[in-house]
């Protein structure tokens, strides 16, 4: 991809993950910066990935042609204030990753007419293995949202949603979804070790399970549905274990959780929206 000059404003959790991804795909250093308040926390950045770093957003935002705003929902306002006049001389390119926060509130806060993607990354993307989705407002030019895939493609897989309302749900699914399944991780291992197994070996079967299924749900060409159906023996083992989680009602649990998810990023849309 075109090595365009990169900055992460907020370099957090998900910029890191995704600047990690990026150096390991071989985008050059020297043309990311990243961001903080304290320099002191911007020095592991460098030392690990050799960006530049600076606590200065706006002589960063002068510089760059591309800003990845990387702070939490609730400080986006101020960042884009801080570098609003910047961004109306200079017109970068701005990319979101924020929970809720919409397109046009963005560009209402950076001064107007200004080209804006919206992405909802996860942190593995540090892996490369990374699942984002896009929505572009209409000021952003095919170049410009050619940019964002490609930045997102090159730590994952990347879909573009038609309508903006989606992004509330891709959040609720992928955005968020890492934790669902650490979730799982965490009480299987549990419940290995109450049945009897070590800490440690709970963990290793445990952790070589999940990675297990996921590569067989990614790379067989039958769904997750027939490969359950391929472990669940009738009368045997798992049938007992499923018909647990379905008493519980697992599934609606999931719509549930997915829900509430998705709402709150509606919610955090409408309560930042000032
Ligand atoms: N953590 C995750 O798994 C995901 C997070 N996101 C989104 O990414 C955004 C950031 O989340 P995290 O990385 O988890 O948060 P974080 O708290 O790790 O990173 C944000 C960083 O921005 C810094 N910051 C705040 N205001 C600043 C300013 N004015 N100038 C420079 N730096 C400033 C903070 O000190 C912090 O280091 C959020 O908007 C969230 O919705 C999206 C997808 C997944
Ligand atoms: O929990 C959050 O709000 C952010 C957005 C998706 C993942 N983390």
């Amino acid at each position: 991809m075109q090595n365009l000059k990169l900055a992460f404003l907020g370099a957090g959790n998900m910029s890191g993950s995704i600047i990690g991804g990026l150096i390991a795909t071989g985008y050059a250093p020297e043309q990311i910066t990243a961001t903080r308040r304290s320099e002191e926390r911007l020095q592991s950045l460098k030392a690990q990935y050799a960006v530049n770093i600076s606590t200065d957003n706006c002589a960063t935002a002068a510089s760059h042609q591309v800003l990845v705003l990387g702070v939490k929902p609730q400080m986006m306002k101020a960042l884009c204030e801080e570098i609003r006049d910047t961004v109306q001389i200079h017109k970068p390119l701005i990319i979101s990753v924020a929970a809720g926060i919409r397109a046009e509130t963005l560009d209402r806060w950076l001064g107007g007419n200004v080209a804006i993607v919206r992405t909802m990354p996860n942190t593995p993307s540090l892996l490369g293995v990374g699942a984002a989705g896009l929505y572009a407002n209409a000021i952003a030019s095919e170049a410009e949202k050619q940019f964002a895939d490609q930045m997102m493609q090159a730590v994952g897989i990347s879909v573009w949603v038609n309508a903006e309302a989606e992004m509330d749900a891709v959040t609720a699914v992928s955005g968020s979804g890492p934790a669902y399944f650490f979730l799982a991780m965490e009480a299987l291992q549990k419940a290995g070790q109450e049945a009897g197994l070590s800490e440690e070996v709970a963990r290793q079967l445990t952790l070589q399970t999940a990675l297990g299924a996921a590569r067989m749900a990614v790379e067989s060409d039958v769904d997750a549905a027939e490969l359950r159906r391929r472990v669940t023996s009738p009368g045997g083992t798992t049938e007992q274990a499923l018909n647990t989680f379905n008493a519980g009602g697992l599934t609606e649990l999931y719509a549930k959780a997915v829900a509430a998810a998705a709402h709150r990023g509606k919610e955090l849309a409408e309560l930042l929206d000032q």
